[in-house]
């Protein structure tokens, strides 16, 4: 059996075509089953349903043999933990955004940069924010949240945020302006390297077909 990691929302919605192209249809919808584990039309695999941010972990300790997660959440958890055990072969393209610093309209950030102004940062992104501002030279002091980043400047918790923007839809309704990107965003594959040696005949089609999905031409265009 093979054990592939999702979350629900977004990845989840945008990994299910894919899978399609690569003959695997999921029985079950994560909105409307309180199921974690979701089979599929294929008896030697199987979906576990699990927060973004988990992903690589229960890829890496074998809790799932594969699995999908933003460059985003990928990035955080190598800082953090390594990427040991860890094999990244894909980049999935679906899921794309971009990591930003926004402020609200009225900030003059860069007239803050300019005098080394002091900056407080939200950002559910730690380890990517402080790298980006110091390769900039920029001093800030980083605030830890886990969601609704855009509040933090509407409400004197922070000067900045670092925060995904995709369409920059959450950013204008909340008066933020995007005023530096840091990096793009998509959705990569995941596999546990150790899985990947011993269960290769599952395991390698399985890539290989999410690898040529990945690169149909409705997929790149995204
Ligand atoms: N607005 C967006 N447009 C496109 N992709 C996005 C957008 N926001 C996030 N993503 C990508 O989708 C991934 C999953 O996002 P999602 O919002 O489903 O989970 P989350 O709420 O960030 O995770 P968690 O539940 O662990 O807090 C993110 O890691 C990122 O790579
Ligand atoms: O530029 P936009 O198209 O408006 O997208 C950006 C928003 O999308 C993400 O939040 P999400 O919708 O995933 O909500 P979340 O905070 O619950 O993760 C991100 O954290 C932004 O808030």
């Amino acid at each position: 059996m093979l054990t592939l990691a999702l979350s629900k929302g977004r990845i989840f919605e945008d990994t299910l075509p894919m899978l399609a192209r690569a003959g695997i249809t999921v029985s079950g919808d994560p909105e409307s089953t309180r199921k974690l584990i979701l089979p599929t039309n294929r008896p030697d695999v199987r979906v576990v349903l699990v927060r973004a941010s988990d992903v690589p972990t229960y890829v890496r300790y074998g809790g799932a043999d594969i699995g999908v997660a933003g460059l985003d959440v990928l990035r955080e958890y190598i800082a953090g933990s390594g990427s040991d055990g860890l094999y990244l072969p894909v980049d999935l393209g679906i899921a794309r955004c971009r990591l930003s610093v926004a402020v609200r309209h009225d900030f003059d950030y860069a007239g803050q940069v300019k005098q080394g102004a002091r900056l407080r940062v939200a950002t559910k992104y730690l380890h990517m924010a402080r790298e980006h501002f110091a390769t900039k030279g920029v001093h800030v002091d980083l605030v830890k949240l886990y969601g609704s980043m855009e509040l933090a400047p509407l409400t004197g918790l922070a000067d900045a945020i670092v925060d995904l923007v995709s369409t920059g839809g959450t950013l204008k309704a909340n008066g933020l302006v995007e005023v530096e990107h840091i990096m793009d965003i998509s959705a990569r594959l995941i596999v546990n390297q150790a899985a990947l040696k011993t269960r290769t005949a599952l395991l390698k089609p399985l890539i290989d077909q999410l690898r040529e999905a990945a690169q149909t031409p409705e997929e790149t265009a995204a």
